[in-house]
């Protein structure tokens, strides 16, 4: 019986690379998950364990983050430059198959300008609505998931206490990007569903937006509290947003700085910020809200 190594490929998968152009005040982001592939004769380490052709899949990663100090430009001309990269590296390296994703970012409207720099990303949002009828009362909540949203400054996170395992460095500007889950209640039942909808979630857009943050929680508050203060008939609005982190990358190792450039958009862990927003005159509700899993 002949045993033999046939098709093989290795590499990265999912670099998660997010560029910030920040050379005008009108900031311009690129979001892209890249996935490296070697091809070429890698027969040893698979059958020896020889890694002498190995080109760790981690200087893979890095290669894609150190080549988005420059720009990152289209995903196709960045994936013609890594593919370049890595198949002209080593003579046993013969060939590199990048894929790319990218993620479109749109601009917020506040007051119906673009902002310069609070971003939405398109696609995945749902509306939600959930109705209880309970001893001839009816109660609602309306809602929305998986609003993704991010500013590329305007956002601060210093001041908290710390122990013996805090080693997050303050910092005075940073990328804030969270995933809005949100649900209100509703102390009617004949309201204009579709406008108070569309209200609620432009005034969550925008106060993301113009908020200064020096908290997630404070724009979550400021959020909620904008959703009040606005529409009389929402007695409450509960809100679940995970803290998206972006981390500035480290390219000095590569001889290269990195002035809030390039970052790695980690999936997990994420923090999670969760609460509830309401108006102290209205009675509280629970039967609303029963059945409804998870914080909202
Ligand atoms: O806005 C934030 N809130 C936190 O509670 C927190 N914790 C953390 O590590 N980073 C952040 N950011």
């Amino acid at each position: 019986m002949v045993i033999r190594l046939g098709a093989n490929q290795y590499g990265k998968a999912e670099v998660r690379v997010v560029a910030v152009d920040r050379s005008a005040p009108r900031h311009e982001i690129v979001d892209l998950n890249v996935s490296t592939a070697l091809r070429g004769d890698f027969a040893a380490a698979h059958t020896a364990g020889d890694n002498a052709h190995v080109l760790a899949t981690d200087a893979q990663k890095n290669t894609v983050f150190a080549f988005a100090r420059d720009g990152i430009g289209s995903p196709e001309a960045f994936a013609l430059r890594l593919a370049r990269h890595f198949a002209g590296s080593y003579p046993w390296i013969t060939g590199a198959r990048i894929a790319v994703e990218s993620y479109p970012w749109e601009r917020i409207a506040v007051g119906g300008a673009p902002h310069d720099h609070a971003f939405r990303r398109p696609g995945g949002e749902v509306r939600t609505a959930v109705v209880t009828v309970d001893g001839g009362r009816a109660h609602v909540l309306a809602g929305l998931g998986d609003l993704v949203v991010l500013k590329t400054t305007g956002s601060e996170f210093w001041g908290f206490p710390r122990d013996g395992y805090t080693t997050l460095a303050e910092t005075r500007d940073r990328i804030l990007a969270t995933a809005v889950t949100a649900r209100w209640r509703c102390t009617g039942t004949d309201l204009p569903w579709d406008n108070l909808f569309a209200g609620v979630r432009a005034t969550l857009l925008e106060t993301f937006a113009a908020t200064h943050s020096l908290a997630l929680q404070q724009t979550l508050y400021a959020m909620g509290e904008a959703v009040l203060e606005r529409f009389p008939d929402v007695a409450e609005v509960r809100m679940s947003m995970p803290n998206k982190h972006h981390f500035l990358q480290d390219l000095s190792a590569f001889g290269l700085d990195n002035p809030d450039v390039v970052y790695h958009a980690d999936d997990r862990p994420y923090g999670l910020i969760e609460a509830q927003v309401l108006r102290d005159d209205v009675p509280a509700d629970e039967v609303a809200w029963q059945g409804t899993p998870g914080f909202c």
